[in-house]
């Protein structure tokens, strides 16, 4: 089942058409990277989710409780981190919800009667999250929701994401860093100018999509003649369209010293790929 389904969304300010006939869906259950460049339209799409502005034509829905971050928190200044996350317990009907626990899980227990305005970026993103947690909605819609965390805290992010997704949950996150919605996410909606560019599993649109990092790439671009290899910066290879066994066993007849194959680079050349071309 799909608890997110954007059809043929459009939303227009004045003559700036934000989303552009986008169409997608989340299924139940799934963590989705929402991917595209500054501007691309993301924030508006969740906006229409949220129900906080309306599509101008198409239908953008989420199905059950909805709750997330967008970049406005709406905390007060001075209340207390304890209190904040207490009230949005309450607002979400949830009286019974063990606030304690919440805070830990959150690993705000030490923030607990810190004002709000005394906190710090990462600490108020964290307790955006919790507070979001807090009310147990069915879809979380999450707008950058790395951003100004330190390495512990975007762990802990990480995790519960996926928790809320193997608990039958549904996570749409947008997000500039690549490296975080490929440990975290297992599908991505990649958008540019308003319209859809990539939708799928992550793992099948990074198939057969392999980076080679080495102090040789000469001999190894060599050495994979016949394939399709391009270089990626200095040192970098990407090889499009090969399974890693082929590649491995050309690298080895190569000779060239390795420092890295993986697929995780590869979300960028193929992000950078998908976007660039209608820059
Ligand atoms: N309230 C508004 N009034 C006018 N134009 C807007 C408004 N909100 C967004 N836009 C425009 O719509 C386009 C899409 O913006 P949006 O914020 O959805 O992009 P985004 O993908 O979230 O970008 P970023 O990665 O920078 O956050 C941009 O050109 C933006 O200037």
């Amino acid at each position: 089942m799909d608890a997110v389904v954007v059809e043929e969304l459009t939303k227009r300010y004045g003559r700036t058409a934000a989303v552009d006939g986008l169409s997608f869906a989340v299924p139940q259950g799934s963590v989705c990277g929402f991917l595209g460049p500054n501007g691309a339209g993301k924030t508006t799409t969740l906006r229409v989710l949220f129900g906080l502005t309306r599509a101008t034509s198409g239908r953008a829905e989420a199905a059950g409780r909805v709750g997330g971050v967008l970049d406005r928190d709406g905390f007060h200044p001075a209340r207390s981190v304890w209190n904040e996350l207490s009230l949005a317990a309450a607002r979400a009907g949830r009286q019974d919800a063990d606030i304690d626990a919440a805070l830990a899980a959150a690993d705000l227990e030490h923030a607990a009667d810190k004002l709000v305005g005394q906190c710090s970026h990462g600490t108020r993103r964290r307790l955006s999250l919790a507070a979001a947690l807090i009310a147990a909605p069915d879809v979380l819609l999450l707008d950058e929701p790395a951003s100004g965390l330190d390495p512990h805290a975007l762990r802990t992010l990480r995790e519960r994401l996926r928790a809320h997704a193997a608990a039958g949950g549904t996570v749409l996150l947008s997000s500039h860093v690549l490296e975080d919605v490929a440990a975290t996410c297992d599908r991505v909606v990649v958008v540019n100018r308003g319209r859809r560019v990539a939708e799928g599993e992550l793992a099948a649109l990074l198939a057969q999509r392999i980076r080679l990092r080495s102090p040789e790439p000469e001999k190894l671009l060599a050495a994979l003649d016949g394939l399709d290899a391009t270089s990626d910066g200095p040192g970098t290879i990407i090889v499009a369209g090969a399974d890693p066994d082929t590649v491995g066993r050309a690298v080895r007849d190569s000779g060239a010293v390795l420092h890295e194959m993986s697929t995780q680079g590869a979300l960028e050349a193929l992000y950078v790929g998908l976007t660039e071309a209608s820059r």
